[in-house]
């Protein structure tokens, strides 16, 4: 087996690591010249997942050209590149998309995006409950793996599945990436409860009611509910909304402790994708008809458009509904 990993970040180098823990030549295409030295070199990433080492299989390029020669690629870029990275590769090849967002200006989902970048490239979208580090570490991983083509989706399973990493099958494209959009931005909600020092019970409040706008913006959208409920939706919402490992969780800590968005946002190496997803997501949501209280929430406070306590004020006083 061939794989190609486009994106040298924190996903993109687990990925690597993982796919190579077989023996598999897999070749890793990274932005960063001292990435590719340090992967060459060092068999260390240190920019983007320091302290794993990475086994002999994993080699660095920042030639794409080189990735002709690959069977299958995984696509780990931000998703506001995704495109210009898709448009730049060899055509033709099988695309697994790994990154999580919805394209600003467009309003696309990564799979839209990447068959317009390469229509002549099939697709699936590789989404869940995943930090980084602990799959590279080898630990216990399930994540759904959404093909339209049943049979292509089966290949690419049976391809990237390892001993403690198990992609579940789904035929429902959209559902997975709605999932692992919207919950970046819900989990940005729950690092702000936390920030703020609103209790567990404000948490768990904003996971569930995050959870039904979820829903109905993924339903508007042609998902199947079962797929929101499965690993790419509630389980990845439920780990990026529990703890400070998610960088989106940890943006909303620093906006729920007082902390001016373009401050938490300046100067970033990595990315907190519910930052890029949250007004497009809102938008899109708007023109849907879709109301989606909670991300509109986290609009105002990235946007700083009102202060925290009414913000907070304003979810609190909405009208009672059923549930
Ligand atoms: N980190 C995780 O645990 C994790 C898990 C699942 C999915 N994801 C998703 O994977 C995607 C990549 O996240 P990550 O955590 O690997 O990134 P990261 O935050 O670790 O690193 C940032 C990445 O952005 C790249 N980058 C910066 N500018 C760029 C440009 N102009 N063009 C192309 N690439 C550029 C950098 O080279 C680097 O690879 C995101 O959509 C993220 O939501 C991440
Ligand atoms: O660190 P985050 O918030 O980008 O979350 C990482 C993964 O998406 C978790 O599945």
């Amino acid at each position: 087996m061939k794989a190609g990993v486009i994106g040298a970040g924190a996903w993109g180098t687990a990925l690597a690591q993982t796919l190579s823990s077989q023996g598999d030549d897999v070749l890793l295409w990274a932005l960063e010249p001292e990435v590719v030295d340090a992967v060459n070199r060092d068999r260390l990433n240190p920019l983007y997942l320091p302290g794993i080492p990475l086994g002999p299989a994993v080699r660095a390029t920042g030639d794409m050209a080189e990735m002709e020669d690959r069977d299958l690629l995984l696509i780990v870029s931000p998703a506001q590149h995704l495109r210009a990275v898709v448009a730049g590769l060899p055509s033709g090849l099988p695309l697994i998309l790994c990154s999580k967002g919805i394209e600003a200006g467009t309003s696309l989902l990564m799979s839209e995006v990447a068959q317009q970048a390469q229509p002549k490239s099939p697709i699936a979208v590789l989404s869940g409950p995943t930090f980084a580090h602990e799959v590279a570490r080898g630990l216990p991983t399930a994540i759904t793996l959404a093909c339209a083509d049943a049979d292509l989706g089966r290949q690419i399973a049976a391809r990237i599945a390892r001993p403690a990493f198990r992609p579940y099958l789904s035929d429902d494209v959209v559902g997975a990436e709605i999932g692992g959009a919207v919950k970046n931005v819900l989990a940005i909600a729950c690092g702000v409860a936390e920030g703020a020092g609103l209790g567990l019970n404000a948490r768990a409040s904003l996971i569930s009611r995050g959870f039904a706008e979820m829903t109905r913006f993924g339903l508007a959208r042609g998902a199947r509910a079962e797929t929101l409920s499965g690993l790419s939706g509630l389980g990845d919402l439920v780990l990026t909304c529990s703890s400070t490992n998610s960088r989106n969780f940890s943006l909303g800590k620093g906006l729920g402790e007082g902390r001016p968005s373009a401050e938490l946002l300046a100067n970033r190496r990595t990315v907190a994708e519910g930052a890029f997803t949250a007004p497009v997501l809102r938008d899109a949501a708007r023109a849907a008809m879709v109301e989606m209280p909670v991300v509109e929430a986290v609009c105002a406070l990235l946007e700083d458009a009102a202060p925290l306590g009414h913000v907070i004020d304003a979810l609190l006083a909405r009208p009672l509904r059923p549930e």
